[in-house]
């Protein structure tokens, strides 16, 4: 307003200043051109701390983050804290406050909404990236906002932003899901495993441990950790240092970072290590999705067999077990130690297996979906690419199952049939398709 009204007052054609002749109106002349230098000064200095030195806008890191639009958007105001307080509300006795990143993805979708119906306060924070269609995690994001919860749109490496949602609302947890996916994506875009699983899992445990009360929480790892190992089934207690991809190294790195922040700081932290999960609003990059659409489309699909045409297995777990587990670790996680950024006693550590316990090979996976859509497969049997993937998974969950009271009880038929029902009344018969 200011610079709007000074050019106001300004002559505005260079021809005025010429027939300006007398001292005195040089003097203006030279006064005005002064003040009009100072406040131009002044609104882009204004301009220049606005969009760089804004807290709502984290910096690109690289153009390819950037193109996965990474950047979030602008935040702030009353009607906003009070979006972010309302969702946050804890409305049973009790209940817990919970941040949810990565709400908008497959697993944080159904775990914000479990969290919601028992009365627990939940506030999501997505980035929306492109990794997948972005659509999808808009559809999911319209299915929590009926159901009361508002998702922030922002990144986890957004410091500034994480740092305002503590000092709006005193999580006592962090469920926490913004992650990476995908084993053969790595090969493609390493960076991005980079900036989501370790960075953004730093930025977040910084914010976490110096928060006050410093939170809870639960993360997901991966069943990748565990990479080259033969011993079946994996537990706990097994070796995970031998990952087949980048994703399984950063999963596992992460799990070391989780150490030392406890170790540190006194923060408690639960990792689950997650099998394979699939269900109703999966991710589109996993086979079991992307099969049903293929096989719906009439093209053909690649089925991986390692050396000597041997089996490739997962121990697929279906979502709702999976939901299950993760409140189980969030309703026995321990509250933290420290306070102030500094530990006052030794905290909860824990690692656990989230699985299904029943292995089953990719071949009958196909052959469950050919049933289920109606449709013959074209099947193309390949090689077992050198691309992360490894051979098979089985998970042990009698930890799980002791101390969170983890028991899945959906079988891969079961789980494959609600997913099914699912992509055919969000997607049509293979009409409009998943991208
Ligand atoms: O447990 C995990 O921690 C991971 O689970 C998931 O990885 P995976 O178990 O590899 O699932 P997914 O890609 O669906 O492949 C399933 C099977 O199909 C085989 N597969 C795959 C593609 C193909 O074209 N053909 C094929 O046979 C393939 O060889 C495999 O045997 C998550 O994506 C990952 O983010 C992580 O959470």
């Amino acid at each position: 307003m200011l610079q709007m009204k000074h050019i106001d007052n300004t002559p505005s054609t260079p021809g005025k200043f010429k027939m300006e002749k007398s001292p005195y109106n040089r003097l203006r002349l030279h006064s005005s051109l002064a003040k009009l230098t100072f406040w131009s000064i002044v609104f882009l200095g204004l301009i220049f701390v606005f969009f760089y030195r804004s807290p709502s806008s984290s910096s690109p890191v690289t153009s390819d983050l950037n193109r996965r639009s990474l950047r979030t958007n602008f935040y702030g105001g009353p009607a906003w804290e009070k979006r972010v307080r309302t969702s946050a509300k804890i409305r049973s006795r009790n209940g817990i406050s919970v941040l949810v990143t990565g709400a908008a993805g497959f697993v944080g979708t159904h775990v914000s909404a479990a969290l919601k119906r028992r009365g627990d306060g939940v506030l999501g924070l997505d980035n929306f990236n492109d990794y997948y269609d972005p659509s999808l995690k808009r559809a999911r994001q319209a299915l929590l906002e009926r159901t009361g919860v508002y998702i922030v749109e922002g990144d986890i490496n957004d410091v500034a932003l994480l740092k305002k949602l503590f000092d709006i609302v005193p999580f006592t947890h962090v469920m926490h899901l913004a992650a990476q996916a995908g084993v053969r994506y790595a090969m493609e875009n390493p960076s991005s495993y980079v900036h989501s699983n370790i960075a953004g899992l730093v930025s977040l445990l910084e914010v976490c441990k110096s928060a006050n009360p410093q939170p809870a929480i639960v993360w997901a790892s991966s069943s990748s950790v565990y990479g080259l190992n033969t011993k079946v089934p994996f537990s706990e207690k097994d070796r995970t240092d031998q990952p087949a991809s980048l994703y399984a190294a950063t999963k596992k790195a992460g799990e070391e970072i989780a150490h030392t922040y406890n170790h540190i700081y006194g923060l408690s932290l639960t990792g689950l290590r997650f099998f394979t999960v699939y269900g109703p609003w999966g991710r589109p990059d996993m086979a079991y999705f992307f099969f049903s659409r293929d096989i719906l489309k009439g093209k053909s699909i690649q089925i991986f067999e390692a050396a000597n045409h041997g089996t490739v297995a997962r121990d697929f777990t279906y979502i709702d077990d999976i939901v299950k587990g993760c409140l189980g670790a969030l309703d026995t996680a321990e509250k933290s130690t420290g306070s102030g950024g500094k530990k006052k006693g030794p905290a909860q550590l824990r690692v656990y297996n989230l699985g299904n316990t029943s292995p089953v090979p990719v071949s009958d996976l196909v052959s469950i979906l050919e049933r289920l859509l109606k449709v013959k497969a074209k099947r193309m049997i390949m090689k077992l690419p050198r691309n992360g993937d490894v051979q098979f998974t089985h998970a042990n969950i009698s930890l799980a199952q002791r101390e969170l009271g983890y028991k899945p009880t959906t079988d891969l038929k079961t789980g494959l049939k609600k997913f099914v029902q699912w992509y055919l009344s969000y997607y049509g018969n293979g009409k409009k398709s998943a991208q």
